[in-house]
């Protein structure tokens, strides 16, 4: 069994859409990114890649490659559980936080768990997402950006 953890962060910018964990979620601010900068996604990948030992989300997907301008990261993280797979792991668990002050993401938790749980191929009982605020302290409490931690197992098959 082998143990990897994500951080992400995306800022809040006019004219984006907000895109989490494969939810667009109705607000007047986007993450701003080279892809569709879903911060939760990212730091999933990170995590599994980190545990896989096979470096970050950059080195795989860069941000220089017009090939990842715009792309889906529903689309990145699936490559990512391909990755791990060619290795001979499968997902454990995963579990995530959000860092943002605003909007109120609870309504949405349900649908980017059920999409984690289908693009990462286990039941919905082995993933959790979170979402906290910062109390509105620092660069995530004043709205300015959006972060992400996940931790991920697994474990070979
Ligand atoms: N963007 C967010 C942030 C938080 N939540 C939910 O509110 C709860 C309380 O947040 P605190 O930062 O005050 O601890 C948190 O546990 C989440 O359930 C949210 O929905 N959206
Ligand atoms: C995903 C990639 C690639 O499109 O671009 P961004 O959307 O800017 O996201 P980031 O979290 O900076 O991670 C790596 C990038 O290479």
């Amino acid at each position: 069994m082998r143990i990897g953890h994500g951080f992400d962060v995306h800022a809040l910018v006019p004219e984006r859409l907000l895109i989490l964990g494969g939810v667009q979620i109705p607000y007047p601010l986007g993450l701003a990114g080279h892809s569709d900068a879903d911060v939760l996604l990212h730091a999933v990948c990170d995590a599994l890649l980190g545990a896989a030992a096979l470096g970050d989300i950059g080195r795989h997907f860069p941000d220089t490659d017009p090939h990842f301008a715009g792309a889906d990261s529903r689309v990145l993280l699936r490559h990512c559980l391909g990755l791990i797979q060619e290795k001979g792991f499968a997902v454990g668990n995963v579990d995530a936080t959000i860092v943002c002050q605003r909007p109120k993401l609870a309504p949405y938790i349900p649908q980017m768990r059920a999409h984690l749980a289908q693009d990462l191929q286990v039941s919905e009982g082995f993933v959790n997402v979170k979402a906290t605020t910062t109390e509105q302290l620092g660069y995530t409490g004043r709205g300015e950006g959006i972060a992400a931690h996940a931790v991920a197992l697994i474990q070979h098959v």
